[in-house]
């Protein structure tokens, strides 16, 4: 019998995954149409950006800077936070996606069009702003883009100097994540980037137990709500709102097993 070779560490294998992971497929596949449908707030696209526009309207949460957790190669996350913050710090695992953020960031041609989130946030913020001003903002505040994992106690390598005054994560955590403890584990050491009194913003998946990018087939660890609570309290946060979509079976279009989407609003305790 030759040597088996060692099993491979569930980390390991997720990130092994990863390196198959393709953003302009992953684009293709979460936000264009079928599921980038804007006719009607049901969909699960502006019911995501209503959550986002609505609570950032309330202008309790705001500050110095944002950091967003494993933002892949999107920026839809950011758009109403981008309008009550300095500075947004976009972060993700993989270069290929630092990368196509910056040529986004920077203009570059080529780059997905997001112009239809753009002026639908725009619309549902109703102050009447041009999509191209929104845009520009958004373009101009976003100024780091940083190499992440959260699966490091200190998941940039250092301390964020100062701490972020408010997190935001979409579709991250539950997807590089083996299991429920090291999902609760990495939502910790998120949690460590953000200051005392600190607002977090969590969108995820509910249900869901893999997906595609490209040649990458990436696991989840499928979530209930309670879990996400259950998560969010171990690592100290006070929940202030949570909401959660159930996916419509129009939407299930064999890129993931998705059953449904969570929005979580929650604060760290303030400094003792
Ligand atoms: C499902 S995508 C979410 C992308 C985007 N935030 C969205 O809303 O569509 C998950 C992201 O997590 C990133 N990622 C993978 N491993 C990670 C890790 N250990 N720490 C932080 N991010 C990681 C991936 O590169 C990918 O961009
Ligand atoms: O746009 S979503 O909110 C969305 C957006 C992104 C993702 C998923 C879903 C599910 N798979 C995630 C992999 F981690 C990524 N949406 C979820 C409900 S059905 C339409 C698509």
């Amino acid at each position: 019998m030759p040597p088996q070779p060692l099993a491979m560490s569930s980390l390991a294998a997720l990130r092994e995954g990863y390196e198959r992971f393709d953003p302009r497929a992953y684009l293709q596949n979460n936000y264009l149409p079928p599921r980038a449908d804007f006719s009607s707030e049901e969909f699960v696209v502006p019911w995501k950006l209503r959550c986002l526009a609505e609570t950032f309207a309330s202008g309790e949460i705001c500050g110095r800077t944002l950091i967003d957790v494993g933002s892949g190669p999107t920026i839809y996350q950011l758009l109403s936070a981008c309008d009550h913050f300095e500075e947004i710090v976009a972060t993700d695992y993989l270069a290929v996606n630092r990368e196509e953020l910056g040529r986004w960031a920077r203009g570059e041609p080529g780059t997905f069009d997001w112009s239809p989130f753009i002026q639908h946030v725009c619309k549902i913020e109703g102050r009447g702003e041009p999509w191209q001003e929104k845009e520009r903002r958004l373009r101009g505040r976003l100024r780091r883009i940083l190499p992440i994992d959260v699966h490091r106690p200190d998941p940039l390598g250092a301390p964020l100097r100062p701490p972020a005054d408010a997190l935001l994560s979409a579709f991250c955590l539950e997807a590089v994540s083996p299991d429920l403890a090291a999902f609760a584990r990495a939502l910790a050491h998120a949690g460590s980037l953000l200051r005392p009194g600190g607002h977090a913003l969590l969108l995820g998946a509910l249900g869901e137990s893999f997906y595609l990018a490209g040649a990458a087939r990436l696991p989840v660890v499928p979530l209930a709500e309670d879990d996400v609570r259950a998560a969010l309290a171990g690592a100290g946060f006070a929940l202030r709102d949570f909401r959660s979509y159930a996916m419509p079976p129009a939407l299930r279009t064999g890129v993931d097993d998705v059953d449904g989407v969570f929005f979580a609003h929650a604060q760290k305790p303030p400094e003792a």
